[in-house]
């Protein structure tokens, strides 16, 4: 069956919805000839408020462009297909400019993204739209986040790295933001800092925000989200529920988000051979062909479209097989 609404797994109303998603950039061959490397293709996705879906993926699968394409911040030579909803809205360029760094958040992967010359309260309280009320709501997000108060008349430089993501997390906190776009927030960091820095990225759904939670990690994800996405070349390739990650994989749906699992250490270590294709590769048939154990003359010619599988999706021809 071909999804055609939007693929929600309860009743609330969504608060994101991206449908048929293609981006491409134009590429010239020996100065004049003009192609496309196409980066995403028919991406889709709905986020709910209070929920934090994961998009897993690996390197250069797309992830970043995603990002930016929500926040309406893509490089200028980029060309975009299909369209994108946030609370029944189309997110147009007008629409993105208002509601980015208010309504639509991102935690960025770098601490730098701190301004280096404004103490940190003043910082977080610089964005609070209760001017009356800024320093109290500043100091309690600190406190959820265990910022102790000696923190507030610091600058970035003197904070360890763990404190300034926790600054960066609170900042996420005291904005108004419905939904907050999480970009690899938890890159080289040591087990407990990583842990605390996704109890504190769960800490913002309490607040009924919702989080789209990018990641290469498929642990962090299976930690926190109620939903995963697994990209693979662009592509949607499959979205499961965090309880189908058990087992021997049988529960999921795609061979690669199978491989993905069955690949962790604590299951049988598998490696899947191969590497994902390079975004200008073209493919008549399932990007995932190339390295699939069940690949047939039709996959190899035919692309699959989105199914919906046991309250999830996927696309493959033989995912229910
Ligand atoms: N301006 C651009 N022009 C052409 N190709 C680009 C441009 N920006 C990104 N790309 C390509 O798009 C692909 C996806 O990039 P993106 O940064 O979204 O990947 P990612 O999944 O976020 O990777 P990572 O996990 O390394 O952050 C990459 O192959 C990248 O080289
Ligand atoms: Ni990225």
């Amino acid at each position: 069956m071909k999804i055609k609404g939007h693929y929600n797994t309860n009743d609330k109303k969504p608060l994101l919805e991206v449908k048929n998603l293609s981006l491409s950039f134009p590429q010239y061959k020996n100065g004049f000839e003009e192609s496309q490397i196409q980066v995403i293709r028919d991406f889709e996705l709905t986020i709910c408020p209070g929920e934090i879906v994961a998009v897993v993926g690996s390197s250069g699968s797309g992830k970043s462009l995603l990002a930016d394409s929500i926040l309406g911040i893509l490089p200028n030579n980029a060309q975009t297909n299909g369209a994108i909803f946030f609370e029944g809205q189309a997110l147009t360029p007008k629409l993105q400019n208002k509601l980015r760094g208010k309504a639509i958040s991102l935690i960025p992967q770098s601490i730098k993204a701190l301004d280096p010359l404004m103490k940190t309260a003043k910082q977080v309280q610089s964005i609070i739209p209760d001017k009356k009320a800024k320093i109290r709501i500043q100091r309690e997000a600190f406190d959820k986040l265990g910022l102790p108060h000696d923190t507030d008349k610091k600058y970035p430089f003197e904070l360890s790295g763990g404190m300034a993501r926790r600054v960066l997390i609170a900042t996420a906190m005291v904005s108004e933001a419905k939904l907050i776009i999480a970009d690899e927030p938890t890159p080289g960091l040591d087990e407990e800092s990583w842990n605390e820095t996704l109890s504190h990225i769960k800490q913002l759904c309490k607040a009924n925000k919702a989080v789209l939670f990018i990641t290469h990690d498929i642990h962090a994800a299976l930690k926190i989200a109620d939903k995963i996405a697994v990209f693979y070349a662009g592509e949607t390739v499959e979205i499961a529920n965090k309880k189908d990650f058990t087992g021997n994989g049988d529960r999921l749906r795609h061979p690669y988000t199978k491989a993905l699992w069955r690949a962790l250490p604590e299951n049988s270590f598998e490696s899947l051979d191969g590497n994902q294709p390079e975004a200008m590769e073209v493919f008549a048939g399932c990007v995932f062909g190339p390295r699939c154990l069940m690949i047939s003359d039709f996959c190899r010619n035919n692309r699959p479209g989105s199914t919906r599988v046991n309250n999830g999706l996927t696309r493959c021809f033989y995912a229910n097989s």
